[in-house]
């Protein structure tokens, strides 16, 4: 039975109020990404990027999941064969709607890493600079998120899902971030079937064997059927 894969973005949280990075009004257009999603920009100035991150966090905190998260679970659940979810967002949504084994390739909001001994454990809403270790007692907590410059989590494991991928499908991101953008590619090399779920066609649309345009919270459950 097929082998789909799933890869989504910030568009489709964007109707349960998490905004997305690049478009009007984006997170992007309010903060410099070098300043606030660098291990430069967390050195030079770790109170901006807890706060960039508490404020997230708490937003992420309150929001709901919508029909596009949703209608994702529920193939999830109905789908005979594998139905994996690779997502660049950091937010809990995914499983809120109900899905599970989700692949946060980005990192969690939920989630703190102690930069100096490598433990994990769940973060506080509000995160403080200098916040101690549990593990290590150093001051070296930050947000447990891959940062540009960092080596995305899971790869491998990914990566040898797209290789067995009879159907990926791309709900909601701009195609402008490696290397997620280049996932479609591995999955057509493959001869996966490719769609791209978008409010509108993405940088990378002509890479895809199918387009369909909307809102997630319609285009979604509608290609789930
Ligand atoms: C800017 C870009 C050029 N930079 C990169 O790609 C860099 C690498 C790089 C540097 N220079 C380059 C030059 C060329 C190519 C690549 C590079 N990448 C990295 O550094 C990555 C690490 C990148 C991770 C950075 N962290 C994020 N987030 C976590 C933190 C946080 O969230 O704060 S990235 C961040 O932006 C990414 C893309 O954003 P999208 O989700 O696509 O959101 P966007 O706003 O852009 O688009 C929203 C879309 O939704 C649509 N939409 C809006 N509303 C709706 C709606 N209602 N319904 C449907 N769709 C909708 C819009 O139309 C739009 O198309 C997301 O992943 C998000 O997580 N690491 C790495 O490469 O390591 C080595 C490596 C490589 C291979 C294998 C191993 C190691």
């Amino acid at each position: 039975m097929k082998n789909i894969v799933i890869l989504t973005g910030a568009g489709i949280s964007a109707e349960s109020g998490m905004g997305t990075f690049r478009d009007e009004g984006g997170l992007w257009t309010q903060y410099a990404l070098e300043d606030v999603a660098t291990p430069e920009g967390f050195a030079r100035n770790p109170a901006l990027v807890q706060e960039f991150y508490n404020i997230r966090r708490v937003k992420a905190a309150a929001a709901r999941p919508n029909e596009a998260h949703e209608a994702l679970a529920r193939l999830q659940r109905e789908w005979p064969g594998r139905v994996d979810i690779v997502t660049q967002n950091v937010d809990g949504l995914h499983e809120a709607g109900g899905a599970r084994d989700v692949i946060h390739m980005h990192g969690e909001l939920a989630g703190a890493l102690c930069a100096a001994c490598g433990h994990r454990w769940e973060a506080p809403a509000e995160m403080a600079v200098g916040e101690p270790c549990p593990a290590c007692k150093g001051p070296h907590a930050r947000p447990d998120v891959v940062w540009f410059g960092e080596i995305p989590y899971h790869m491998d494991r990914i990566s040898d899902l797209l290789d067995a991928a009879d159907l990926f499908a791309a709900i909601g991101t701009s195609g402008q971030v490696y290397p997620a953008a280049a996932f479609v590619h591995q999955a057509a090399a493959a001869g996966a079937h490719t769609v791209e779920l978008n409010l509108e066609p993405s940088e990378l649309a002509s890479g895809f064997d199918e387009l369909r345009s909307g809102p997630a919270s319609r285009v979604v459950p509608d290609w789930v059927g």
